[in-house]
């Protein structure tokens, strides 16, 4: 898979290819609506003999317009899992385009001549609600009045589960508020976070359970605070793990940051510094202050209890 980063103007000219069929968004997550969409795309890239090319932004759209200008955005697909994402896909060509003020200015009959057609598309493959630029304008039906005698258009139309649109904002919202089963639901493969394993306060092997701390970056998703039933993956294998996301209430009068603390199942490698990937399962309970250290380790016993349950009925 090639992945091109694009700077309008100044990058444009070094494309150079043939016809390509384009699946467009911002696809964060790729969840089975987006799947559907690239989907769609590949199936008719092969069918044409055609490379299939999916474009996407650096940045979430709404970190140069909408409420949380200047954040710190947090993806379900930070930068790096989302190529892999594609790539798992059969993506054949990725165009990162920077989504920069000069970029976001565009009007939508320049989004179209002026750097869609320097894309060489076939077709344009996107949703039924896929705007590029203010959304009353930049329509998928104006986008088919623009495209006329240039290229094909394919309008994906919308994909539900129970009355509800397969969106980005929805598993979002799912992970807010513990529902792991409706955001895996969603996505159509279980959520994923990662980072390297960093050393903690070493309370953790003192209670009998010892935790690998994994320092998960400020760009990915966390689902809410609490206590899941997890799997981390260390050296290419898969471990059941219970997960904490929380600030250790019972110590230091809940006044630590957030981590995200994985006791790993039958496991005594010391695994300092490895990348780690946890895939969320379940959502066992949210985080409590104990009394003491005994209260903490009785209900320690009862997570793992569970969190045994949970793989033995797999
Ligand atoms: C599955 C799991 C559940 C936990 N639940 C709680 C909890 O309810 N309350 C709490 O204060 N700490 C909880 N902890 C955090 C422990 O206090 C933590 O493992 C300990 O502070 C170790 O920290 P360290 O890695 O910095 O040594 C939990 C940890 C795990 C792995
Ligand atoms: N449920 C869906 N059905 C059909 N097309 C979809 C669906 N979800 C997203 N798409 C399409 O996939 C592409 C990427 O969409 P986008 O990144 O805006 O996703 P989204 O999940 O709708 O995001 P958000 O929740 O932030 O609105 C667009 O072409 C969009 O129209």
């Amino acid at each position: 898979m090639k992945v091109r980063k694009l700077i309008f103007p100044q990058q444009m000219e070094i494309i150079n290819h043939q016809p390509l069929i384009l699946a467009a968004g911002f696809f964060d997550g790729l969840h089975l609506g987006h799947q559907n969409v690239i989907g769609t795309a590949i199936r008719l890239a092969r069918i044409k003999g055609l490379p299939a090319g999916v474009l996407t932004f650096d940045r979430h759209p709404s970190v140069v317009f909408g409420p949380q200008k200047g954040a710190n955005y947090q993806y379900l697909s930070a930068p790096k899992r989302k190529l892999e994402l594609f790539r798992n896909l059969g993506v054949d060509i990725v165009y990162i385009a920077q989504f920069d003020r000069e970029f976001s200015q565009l009007t939508p009959p320049e989004f179209v001549d002026k750097f869609l057609m320097s894309l060489h598309l076939d077709t344009l493959v996107a949703g039924f609600d896929w705007t590029f630029g203010p959304k009353d304008l930049a329509t998928m039906k104006q986008l088919k009045i623009l495209a006329a005698n240039r290229f094909d258009i394919v309008e994906i139309p919308k994909l539900q589960l129970a009355g509800e649109k397969i969106s980005s904002t929805n598993v979002k919202k799912y992970l807010a508020q513990h529902q792991i089963f409706q955001a895996n639901l969603f996505l159509g493969y279980n959520y994923q976070n990662s980072g390297p394993v960093v050393h903690g306060r070493a309370i953790g092997r003192t209670l009998g359970f010892p935790t690998a701390n994994v320092a998960v970056a400020a760009d990915q998703l966390l689902p809410a605070l609490g206590v899941y039933v997890t799997r981390i993956l260390v050296d290419d294998c898969w471990y059941p793990a219970m997960t904490q996301i929380g600030r250790n209430l019972t110590f230091n009068q809940g006044q630590n940051p957030v981590t995200v603390e994985a006791n790993i199942l039958n496991f005594q490698q010391d695994i300092y510094g490895q990348n780690v990937r946890l895939e969320w399962l379940q959502y066992l309970r949210g985080e409590i202050a104990f009394a003491n250290k005994q209260q903490l380790i009785a209900q320690l016993q009862q997570d793992q209890l569970a969190t045994r349950k949970y793989f033995e009925k797999k």
